[in-house]
């Protein structure tokens, strides 16, 4: 069996070995020339799937190694009875750090409290179910908007967009992109939306670049320049908007979801998928694959206020200024396209909170609570 695999993915050699033989290709390069005798095509988000890139290819099965699928045409899949399988949740807890991780950030750099704010979160799934209970586990007052679960779980706990808009002081995106039907997210916040934020809104996305009206976003930071933006995803990556990166608090090249464990849990979840549809069992377990982290655990022996703590022990594990500061430098070095693709390329190894042990004594017990709701894992001395 021959199998053509995005090079980005760790630990695919491991994974998919047993299957065949990998051709490593970098995802953006991928075309109809490789997959024209290959069986299997395991790609991340930047590979496009579609009639043109298997029109002359004997691919039985796609894997995406991700969480969204905007990448992939299902109805040619489905035309040409190929497999296929994604992998939701994967990242899910890597999105969530970076949600607090910038969030905390801005609040210390802009001099107000995350805990004494309202959040909005808009698509409540995979990744917002989880940025929700940690919110709620913080304290933190939050409103949830999800049209498509309340069409089906009835309207109790969503409100509409456009509550969320008027009455929180921090929305988070987290939808996929659909570009058309009843609760299509092409532009979710356009230039109306943009313009009815609230002065000193927080808008953070990071679910697709393409549910935000980038130009009327440009326009509300030149023109009132009176809201705060955190963005991860952006229209025509890898070549995006440079002026609107520039207005932008915290600018991060598509990386929310990259923790090690992220990545490493949706090669395996394909891995499994695939030797499901070939009808064999798999060989691999997880913690197989998965290291242990380098940080194992720190020690927090007196009070501290309690952000201060939640971001002493977040930068241990992940600083989302580290991103920011490397696209910046990048960008200035190569240009914005191959800017925004080397840091990804190159992206340094980042684990998740849940990896971070922390031990309390002293004055330091009484963040136990808001320190296991953030994410970390509180260990027992
Ligand atoms: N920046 C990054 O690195 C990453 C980005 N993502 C993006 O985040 C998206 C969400 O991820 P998950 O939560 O895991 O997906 P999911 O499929 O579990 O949840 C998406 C939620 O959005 C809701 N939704 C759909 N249309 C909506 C609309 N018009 N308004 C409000 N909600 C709507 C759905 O009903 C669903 O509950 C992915 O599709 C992907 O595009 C995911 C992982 C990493
Ligand atoms: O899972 C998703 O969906 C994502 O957006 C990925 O985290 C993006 O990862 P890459 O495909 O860009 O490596």
């Amino acid at each position: 069996m021959k199998l053509i695999v995005d090079a980005n993915i760790p630990a695919a050699e491991r994974c998919f070995g047993d299957f065949g033989s990998l051709t490593r290709v970098p995802g953006r390069e991928i075309n109809a020339e490789h997959v024209k005798d290959a069986d299997a095509l395991i790609v991340r988000s930047i590979t496009q799937v579609n009639a043109a890139l298997l029109a002359e290819s004997p691919v039985r099965f796609v894997g995406t190694c991700t969480i969204g699928t905007d990448h992939i045409d299902h109805a040619v899949l489905a035309e040409q009875g190929i497999g296929f399988a994604s992998a939701p949740g994967c990242n899910a807890e890597a999105v969530v750090d970076y949600v607090l991780s910038s969030l905390l950030t801005l609040a210390e750099r802009d001099g107000w409290s995350l805990l004494t704010r309202t959040v909005g979160v808009v698509g409540v799934g995979n990744v917002g179910s989880r940025l929700l209970a940690r919110l709620t586990a913080l304290g933190i007052k939050t409103l949830a908007c999800d049209p498509p679960r309340a069409e089906q779980e009835g309207e109790q706990g969503f409100e509409s967009l456009d509550t969320l808009i008027d009455r929180c002081d921090i929305l988070c995106l987290h939808t996929p992109l659909v570009a058309q039907g009843p609760h299509a997210t092409y532009q979710l916040l356009d230039a109306q939306r943009i313009n009815e934020l609230a002065p000193g809104t927080v808008l953070l996305n990071a679910g697709r670049g393409d549910c935000v009206d980038g130009l009327a976003l440009r326009s509300r930071l030149t023109g009132k320049g009176d809201i705060a933006v955190v963005l991860d995803v952006w229209e025509s990556e890898p070549e995006i908007d440079a002026s609107l990166r520039d207005l932008v608090a915290l600018a991060t090249p598509h990386i929310a979801g990259h923790s090690l464990d992220g990545k490493l849990r949706g090669t395996w979840m394909i891995q499994q998928s695939l030797a499901s549809h070939l009808g064999l069992a798999s060989q691999v377990a997880f913690a197989d694959i998965c290291p242990p982290p380098a940080l194992a655990s720190l020690h927090l022996q007196d009070a501290l206020p309690v952000e201060d703590a939640l971001r002493v022990c977040m930068r241990a594990v992940y600083d989302v200024r580290r991103d920011h500061d490397s696209l910046q430098r990048q960008v200035l070095k190569q240009g914005v396209r191959q800017g925004f693709d080397t840091c990804r390329a190159n992206y340094p190894l980042r684990r998740e909170f849940a990896t971070l042990g922390i031990t309390l004594s002293g004055g330091a017990l009484a963040l136990e609570s808001i320190l296991r709701g953030a994410g970390f894992n509180i260990l027992t001395m």
